[in-house]
């Protein structure tokens, strides 16, 4: 996103209606969280709300007065009732006291303010950096006597709690305040999706250019070794990733797998179990897998067997796996009966959509992953389709190369957060697929028969393109859309690259492995149809004619 340049604001504080912090900021004294959220406010032309600065307007004297006159039980009723207003009706930067986050109603708040896409800071400055800066001009009531032992005794105190609250974190250490207040940028301008629902850890999928800066975090402080899963195609970027790790002190295991669907077998996993159990891989210790969304089902998959259930955390590095593969938490591997027959539904700790990792990421598989692009366009998001027709030649000429910083990277983030939410909430709603989430596969009945009739060697997005546009004619011919519905999805798929059509002989090819689809029910045809843009439904044993009809309706 680029960079505001300088606005004055005349902000007020809007008390009746609901508009939350672009950024709430937490921390120790001295971290920077008044000068850095400052700055970064006026980076981005926002208003900035410093919660001490509130409370002394609100209260009429100086905090260490208000402490000595009333105490401080009394000093954090009066904090709990401005941050969790604030929480709700200030839309700037929202910085708040070292203490705050401790009060109970509060950790309650910004929960909340996080559920609704909202970003928790947590702002670390070197201890010894902060408490210099602690302790110029006094006036710090919590650090009366021995100042940097109390600085040093509250943060053994808060830091877990921090550590706990924050969806992301960014670190100062030596930094000067407008490069911690552009890495705060960096972070503001990050997109959170917040996956929640029954049987799901709440976890978050963050999509940014340097997302995998937060992998520590992500991890936390339990693990002691990470194994770090991944294909050599993205060497780069899991060089990145082991970095980070060994950094943040953690000891890592490299693993290495063969590319792309030779990575998702029994055979791979079981050398990966292996070597864990040689290396003594603990429950507490955790997975990470960073690569395509073949390379993500199975470090899910070695993540949900391994000790029966270890944490692991994704970093999809190719569109598709951004967009679908490493959300949701069908992990599994392929054996040679069929793809994905072997799997569990496991959630991910977190994702990290790294928009970096696209900047090797070659234009063929670019735009395959465009296909699971326009089907949650057409399932759950009719603005989705606009973005794409507003930007189609841009997509279909995407080069990694030259990917970031130029004007298709908003748009393709964009396009990511989007994709994600309506996969988020067909997952939240429905984990094992019992009913809602069977939406997500539109186009998949017909496009998983293209795949196994062509041995695997088409792409996964490309047949669901060629699916959708069989899912649409079998629309029309039932009567649930008309031939514009049809028209118009086979000219934006083919504005954007993705096949339309489809060369095979033998229907009854088809329909024998159609019949073996999962949505499949006895003898019984089940297909996802869209019956207006942004609503799926379900077409259940639709006629035999109209099934072979859009089956030569997508021949070429
Ligand atoms: N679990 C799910 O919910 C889910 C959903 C959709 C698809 N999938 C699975 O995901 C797989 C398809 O994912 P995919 O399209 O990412 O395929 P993939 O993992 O095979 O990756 C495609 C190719 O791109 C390469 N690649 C990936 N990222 C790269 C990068 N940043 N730079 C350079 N090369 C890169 C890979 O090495 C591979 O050669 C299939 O196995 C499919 O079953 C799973
Ligand atoms: N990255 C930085 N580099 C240099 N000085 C800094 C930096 N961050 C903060 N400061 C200075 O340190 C002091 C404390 O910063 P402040 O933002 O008030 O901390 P906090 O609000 O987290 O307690 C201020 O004088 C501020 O200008
Ligand atoms: O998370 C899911 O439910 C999905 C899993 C995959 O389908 P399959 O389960 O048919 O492989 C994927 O291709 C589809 O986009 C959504």
């Amino acid at each position: 996103m680029a960079r505001n340049t300088r606005r004055t604001h005349n902000h007020r504080h809007h008390s009746h209606r609901i508009e939350r912090p672009a950024a709430v900021i937490i921390g120790m004294m001295g971290a920077g969280k008044t000068r850095i959220g400052k700055e970064s406010a006026h980076m981005l032309g926002l208003p900035f709300a410093d919660a001490d600065h509130v409370i002394e307007h609100r209260i009429h004297m100086s905090i260490p007065d208000y402490f000595a006159e009333h105490g401080e039980p009394a000093f954090r009723e009066v904090e709990r009732d401005i941050v969790c207003s604030y929480l709700k009706h200030f839309r700037g930067i929202f910085a708040l006291g070292g203490g705050a986050p401790m009060t109970p109603a509060i950790q309650d708040a910004l929960k909340e303010y996080k559920q609704h896409g909202g970003k928790v800071v947590y702002l670390m400055a070197h201890p010894e950096e902060a408490m210099e800066r602690a302790n110029r001009g006094g006036g710090r009531p919590m650090l009366h006597g021995d100042a940097n032992a109390r600085w040093r005794k509250l943060f053994v105190e808060r830091d877990p709690t921090y550590t706990k609250l924050a969806n992301v974190i960014v670190r100062t250490h030596s930094m000067s305040p407008i490069r911690a207040a552009e890495r705060m940028i960096d972070v503001i301008n990050e997109r959170i999706v917040h996956v929640t629902g029954e049987g799901i850890e709440d976890y978050d999928v963050q999509i940014g250019e340097g997302a995998l800066a937060q992998l520590p975090h992500v991890l936390g402080s339990g693990p002691v070794r990470v194994a770090l899963i991944h294909t050599t195609s993205v060497r780069r970027h899991s060089d990145h990733a082991r970095t980070l790790l060994r950094q943040a002190g953690y000891d890592v295991l490299d693993i290495v797998i063969p590319d792309a669907e030779m990575g998702k077998t029994i055979e791979v996993a079981n050398g990966i179990w292996e070597r864990l159990g040689n290396e003594g891989f603990t429950r507490s210790d955790a997975i990470v897998g960073i690569g395509g969304g073949a390379c993500t089902d199975l470090a899910g998959f070695v993540a949900a067997t391994w000790m029966r259930g270890v944490h692991y955390v994704n970093c999809p590095t190719s569109l598709l796996a951004m967009v679908d593969a490493s959300t949701g938490g069908k992990t599994g591997i392929n054996t040679p009966q069929g793809k994905n027959l072997v799997g569990s539904f496991y959630t991910p700790a977190g994702v990290l959509a790294d928009l970096q990792t696209l900047t090797t990421l070659p234009n063929d598989i670019f735009i395959e992953g465009l296909g699971e692009v326009v089907k949650s366009g057409y399932i759950g998001d009719p603005e989705i389709l606009n973005i794409l027709r507003d930007h189609a030649e841009e997509l279909r000429n995407f080069d990694g190369a030259s990917f970031l910083g130029s004007d298709l990277e908003p748009v393709v983030a964009e396009l990511i957060e989007r994709t994600v939410r309506v996969k988020a909430r067909h997952v939240s709603a429905d984990l094992r697929e019992a009913g809602l989430r069977e939406f997500l596969n539109y186009g998949h009945t017909f496009g998983h028969a293209i795949e196994q009739l062509e041995h695997f060697r088409w792409r996964h997005g490309n047949a669901v393109a060629v699916g959708m546009v069989y899912a649409a004619e079998l629309s029309r011919l039932t009567g649930f859309v008309d031939t514009a519905f049809v028209d118009d999805m086979i000219e934006l798929l083919e504005s954007l690259g993705l096949p339309t059509t489809w060369h095979h002989r033998s229907f009854d090819d088809v329909l024998a492995v159609m019949h073996r689809d999962k949505k499949a029910r006895g003898n019984t045809l089940r297909f996802v149809v869209v019956d207006e843009i942004g609503h799926a439904t379900r077409l259940v044993d639709p006629p035999a004619d109209a099934v072979e009809d859009a089956f030569r309706f997508v021949q070429d």
